[in-house]
């Protein structure tokens, strides 16, 4: 699955939603066993989720923005399927998701390449999934660190955290990819589906329990004056930076 919503394959609501679907139909393909997701936008994998999706919006849109989000998380950390994120671009916060919910995590080794979760910097939190997600990935104390301080790690400072498996020349990605994939789908998929459901269950079973609080933490939380203050000021620091 290739990513392309220029500029920055930010995660819009409708940019999810089609990722969701397109995510369902693979699940339910028979013939499909993995899926390896990749950036059609050169240099980035994607910006993480939109900031304009929770910017000045009404209640109502952040709690349908939120459910989304979730449903996101929910299929792909759920998903009986291989994943493996080709990671050829930046891919700060909800774009480091997507990358932490795959079973494998190739990068790109461009010195220019950031990922991590840095909602903190942006004065958000990362809610407990996302850092569940990290802690299972990378374990208690660096995701600790990274999370407090909103770490955005280059390519191989990632690789030496244990946030990437693997770092590789640009024109070598997609061919590492496959070769990661054939190695997965190489065992039997039931034996390696209960296995990856059994490591994951607990976790996912934690949002399923608290859906809607989740979303009520969420719409309470961003829709504060401070907070969409922050994110107007990030906003506004984005354009800037540009000039
Ligand atoms: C309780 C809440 C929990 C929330 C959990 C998760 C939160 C998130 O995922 S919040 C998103 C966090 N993302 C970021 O902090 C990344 C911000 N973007 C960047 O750092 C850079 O844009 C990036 C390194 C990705 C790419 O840099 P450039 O190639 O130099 O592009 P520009 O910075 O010029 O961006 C182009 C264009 O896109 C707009 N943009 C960038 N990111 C986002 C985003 N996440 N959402 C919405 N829009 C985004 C940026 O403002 C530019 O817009 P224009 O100026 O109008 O062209």
């Amino acid at each position: 699955m290739k990513f392309k919503s220029p500029p920055v394959n930010s995660l819009s609501l409708d940019f999810i939603t089609e990722f969701c679907i397109g995510l369902e139909k693979l699940e339910n393909n028979r013939e499909c066993r993995g899926v390896i997701f990749t950036s059609a936008v050169p240099n980035i994998f994607s910006s993480g989720l939109d900031i304009t999706e929770m910017c000045g919006k009404s209640m109502e849109h952040y709690a349908e923005f939120w459910r989304a989000v979730q449903e996101m998380w929910l299929r792909l950390y759920g998903s009986n399927m291989v994943t493996v994120a080709a990671v050829n671009g930046s891919s700060p916060a909800g774009g480091c998701l997507i990358a932490l919910t795959c079973d494998y995590r190739i990068m790109v080794e461009n010195p220019k390449f950031v990922i991590g979760l840095n909602e903190a910097q942006l004065g958000i939190v990362a809610p407990f999934w996302f850092k569940d997600t990290f802690v299972n990935t990378v374990g208690h104390r660096v995701a600790e660190r990274s999370l407090q301080l909103g770490s955005l790690h280059s390519a191989s400072e990632a690789h030496r955290l244990g946030l990437v498996d693997e770092l590789v020349p640009e024109v070598k990605l997609q061919e590492k990819a496959a070769a990661v994939m054939a190695q997965w789908l190489a065992l039997p998929d039931h034996a390696r589906q209960l296995t990856k459901s059994m490591m994951r269950k607990a976790v996912l079973d934690r949002l399923v329990a608290h859906r809607e609080e989740d979303v009520q933490n969420f719409v309470n939380f961003i829709s504060k004056e401070s907070i969409q203050k922050s994110l107007r000021m990030y906003m506004e620091m984005l354009k800037k930076k540009k000039r």
